[in-house]
């Protein structure tokens, strides 16, 4: 009976169990040793972050807090991407009413991850400009995989990012350096990531990625949960206040500016960009 059961652990590749099927854009399972709950984003073949990845990403962040998982780590199912950030196509030659959702639960998806009570890490295994900085740095702890590229690069597509959309960011930067970034747009290589702090580690495969993210929950062991997450949201309270008092004005600024039509013209040509680049 034993042997039989320590058989089906070894062809389930170890003690884990999924909890959610990949039906949804987003996976959760649970390693069942150690209580960390790895969330997958599932959108192929770069993680756009469209409406349903964003809603889907928020129910997995709220089925891991009710299942009493010990830490939650964010990581990707596309080979090379970790997240493309937001799905310029659902913004391009849209309605008001579309913008509005988009925004809406981009804000919902980052409030439900910089404001979880439990530890996050994010295994970046590709790169990860924008909305995929965004989530990235709304985890506590990051490990990186190699030469891929990470940052705020928002005013490259001539757009400005809101206060709230850099907490996380000047949560790990300098002043001086996350002023320098995102006035340039610039993407961070994973080693010069590592150099300024936006990053804690590199690991040279996900795998490696997945066990120091786990490693870094795992330091939380001997530490009373109530007091560690009373904590860690006192040091986010100010910025979570401050979003919450323009959340909604923001969704009506973004809308504003999405919708105008040099901003529409250039995204545009962005993706005309975006798509001559991988034909090539
Ligand atoms: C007023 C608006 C405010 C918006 C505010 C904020 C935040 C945002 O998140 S805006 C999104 C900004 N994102 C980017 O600038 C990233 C763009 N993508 C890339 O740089 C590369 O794709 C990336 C480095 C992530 C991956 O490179 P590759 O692995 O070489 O993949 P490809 O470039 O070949 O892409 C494959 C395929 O995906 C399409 N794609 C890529 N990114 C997006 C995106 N963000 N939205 C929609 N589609 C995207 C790309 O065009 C290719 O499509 P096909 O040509 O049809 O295969």
């Amino acid at each position: 009976m034993l042997h039989s059961n320590l058989l089906r652990l070894v062809a389930r590749g170890g003690p884990k169990r999924w909890m959610s099927t990949t039906t949804k854009l987003t996976s959760v399972e649970v390693n069942d040793k150690t209580g960390i709950a790895t969330l997958t984003l599932n959108r192929p073949p770069v993680n756009s972050q469209n409406v349903q990845l964003l809603v889907d990403l928020q129910s997995s962040i709220g089925e891991i807090e009710s299942n009493k998982s010990r830490g939650l780590i964010l990581t990707s199912a596309c080979s090379n991407v970790f997240s493309a950030g937001l799905d310029i196509l659902e913004m391009y030659n849209t309605d008001e009413e579309r913008l509005r959702t988009i925004w809406t639960e981009l804000q919902n998806a980052w409030i439900a991850l910089y404001g979880s009570s439990l530890p996050t890490a994010a295994a970046i295994n590709g790169h990860a400009p924008a909305g995929g900085c965004l989530l990235a740095t709304a985890c506590e702890y990051r490990v990186m995989l190699p030469k891929r590229l990470i940052g705020l690069n928002e005013t490259q597509l001539g757009i400005i990012a809101p206060k709230w959309l850099m907490s996380g960011f000047l949560n790990v930067l300098p002043q001086r350096v996350a002023e320098r970034a995102l006035t340039q747009g610039r993407l961070f290589t994973t080693e010069e990531a590592l150099a300024e702090g936006l990053v804690d580690e590199i690991a040279n495969t996900k795998e490696e990625a997945l066990e120091k993210c786990a490693a870094f929950i795992g330091s939380f062991t001997k530490v009373n949960p109530l007091a560690r997450s009373l904590t860690k949201l006192q040091f986010r309270a100010e910025n979570i206040k401050e979003f919450e008092k323009i959340r909604k004005k923001d969704v009506e600024d973004f809308v504003a500016l999405a919708s105008r039509p040099e901003v529409q013209k250039g995204m545009g040509i962005y993706l005309e960009n975006l798509k001559k680049k991988s034909k090539k």
